[in-house]
């Protein structure tokens, strides 16, 4: 399967600008690939800098040092240097994320908030809403709630809504940062099941999972990122 994302000597530090300037280094040379219809999980303690690679993937964090290599058709892009207009356009077509957390949008319907990125993509509203509704019966989110907007929903059904939209579009790369987490059972074998179906479709994924059945089903390589950990200055 061919390399989708390629990550080369990857550094990142923080300097706290409020706090005297003082340097928090995180991570240093970080270096793997990730081929297509791959689920690579990165691992290790709290504060080792899983979060601050998938941001930096995502474009949410800058890199300071190295290159992340995106492969887009025929092109391959370097986010790390990439235009914030650019970074936009990538995060529409080419790299998704799912966080456990859902953005409300107010009088916006959960099955309208679903349905959106299909729709960016290219897909009718009839189609965006058809395949949201679907994927929003799949995780048990009841029929009565998907025309209303997820703001008051409970913390559980706003997690599954987020995680329908982080599903329901085509991405080459899918960033999956804790979708199960607090989930029940039943709904963390529909996330796995997901997975895999993107699997099948060649999605090359990176995902943080702190909960270890699903990394043991998801997970076909696990990366510990202390390995890169970065000292203090
Ligand atoms: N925006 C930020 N500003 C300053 N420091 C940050 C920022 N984001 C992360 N850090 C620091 O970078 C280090 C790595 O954090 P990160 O969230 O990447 O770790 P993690 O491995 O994902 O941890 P956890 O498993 O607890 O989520 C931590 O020391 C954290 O305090």
């Amino acid at each position: 399967m061919p390399v989708r994302l390629y990550l080369n000597n990857v550094g990142k530090s923080f300097t706290m600008h409020l706090q005297g300037g003082t340097v928090i280094p995180v991570v240093k040379q970080v270096e793997f690939s990730v081929n297509a219809g791959e689920c690579v999980v990165l691992g290790g303690p709290s504060g080792a800098g899983k979060s601050s690679i998938l941001k930096m993937i995502y474009g949410n964090y800058r890199c300071d040092e190295g290159q992340i290599l995106v492969t887009v058709g025929d092109e391959i892009i370097n986010i790390a240097g990439a235009e914030p207009r650019r970074m936009l356009s990538l995060r529409e077509a080419t790299i998704g994320y799912v966080s456990q957390f859902l953005r409300t949008i107010p009088r916006v319907s959960a099955e309208d908030v679903v349905a959106e990125p299909l729709i960016a993509q290219g897909a009718s509203e009839a189609e965006g809403v058809d395949t949201a509704r679907a994927l929003l019966s799949r995780l048990n989110v009841p029929e009565r709630l998907w025309t209303l907007p997820p703001a008051t929903f409970s913390g559980g059904e706003q997690q599954r809504v987020n995680i329908a939209r982080g599903f329901i579009a085509h991405y080459p790369i899918l960033l999956l940062d804790e979708p199960t987490a607090s989930l029940d059972a039943a709904n963390r074998a529909v996330v796995v099941r997901l997975v895999e179906e993107k699997k099948e479709k060649g999605v090359a994924m990176v995902g943080i999972l702190h909960d270890q059945d699903v990394r043991e089903q998801i997970a076909d390589r696990i990366i510990d990122v202390t390995g890169f950990a970065a000292e203090a200055a």
